[in-house]
């Protein structure tokens, strides 16, 4: 289990991470969402020790991550595949790891089959792997150690198809057997297919946690009528939250049954009224970080 409590963490003025309070649990995976910049990368290395908290604090199996005995046993970590020295071969990375976990080197040939590298990629210096090779590596260190909490930021990045496939089906037998997932991704899809929980955030503050059959539960109705510009007048006197939907109708958050009440009482015929769907997770994303994302302005 992960627990964050009130984080903050300033760089000078700029406040990274705002009063983030969390937790992954375990047996669970947590996809942990935003967009650039919002603070998923600081929240992950104040977890792993890397960067020390402003206030408030992060602990993970209930003690704070430099406080835990040999870490790489109780929480594996992959925050930048691309940060191995490119120097090394595969295998001797792992060696090394092992060695430090007091692991045996029979641990670095599972875990080179597990994540699908070769004997001959192994031995292949890592300057000379692709990304979704340096991930796939990356993802063996954090198993290295057989932890009960996986910490993992952007693992899919430059997977492909199957390797994405791969990665899902890895996490979810591990989350499956009592670990701890946390992960961040901007595959909206894949988080929506992988994520038992999901945590978002936009400019360091939380914006949404829950479930995801709670987060992406359908909330209101739709409805569109022969005058939908005074039914939203209606609605909203009633103190009802009114959204205008861009290709016409209003998206209500009410029951059907109240909001044909008050089409009836203004006397406005409707045209459609019904349940509205459910959202995906890319939708609910944008709607929750649309302040917050960056604009993509053209020069
Ligand atoms: N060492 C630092 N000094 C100053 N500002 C920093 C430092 N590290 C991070 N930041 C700032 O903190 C904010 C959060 O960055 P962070 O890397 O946590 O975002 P992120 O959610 O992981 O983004 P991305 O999706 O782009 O990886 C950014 O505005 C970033 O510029």
């Amino acid at each position: 289990m992960i627990q964050v409590e009130n984080l903050v963490k300033t760089y000078g003025d700029f406040t990274a991470v705002d009063d983030v309070t969390f937790t992954a649990e375990a047996g669970r995976v947590t996809g942990f969402l935003g967009p650039n910049g919002a603070g998923k990368s600081t929240t992950m290395r104040v977890m792993t020790g890397l960067t020390p908290a402003t206030r408030g604090s992060a602990t993970v199996l209930g003690t704070p991550y430099e406080a835990l005995q040999n870490p790489g046993r109780h929480v594996g970590v992959l925050l930048d595949a691309s940060a191995q020295h490119a120097g090394r071969t595969g295998r001797e990375v792992l060696s090394l790891g092992a060695m430090t976990l007091g692991v045996g080197e029979k641990r670095v040939d599972q875990m080179l089959e597990v994540v699908g590298l070769t004997a001959k990629e192994s031995k292949r210096r890592i300057r000379n792997y692709s990304l979704g090779m340096r991930q796939r590596l990356g993802l063996a260190n954090a198993l290295l150690g057989d932890p009960k909490v996986l910490i993992l930021d952007e693992p899919a990045n430059g997977l492909d198809p199957a390797g994405i496939r791969w990665m899902r089906d890895l996490l979810g037998t591990f989350a499956a057997e009592g670990g701890t997932v946390l992960l961040s991704s901007h595959l909206l899809h894949e988080i929506e297919r992988i994520a038992d929980d999901i945590v978002v955030i936009g400019r360091g503050k939380i914006v949404a946690s829950g479930t995801k059959e709670e987060l992406l539960r359908p909330s209101g109705c739709l409805v569109r009528s022969a005058d939908d510009e005074t039914l939203h007048r209606v609605l909203s006197g009633k103190g009802l939250d009114v959204l205008v939907l861009p290709n016409g109708g209003l998206q209500v958050e009410a029951e059907t049954a109240a909001v044909g009440q008050v089409a009836a009482e203004a006397g406005i015929a409707l045209v459609e009224l019904r349940g509205a769907d459910s959202q995906g997770l890319e939708e609910m994303f944008l709607t929750l970080t649309s302040d917050d994302a960056r604009q993509e302005t053209a020069a």
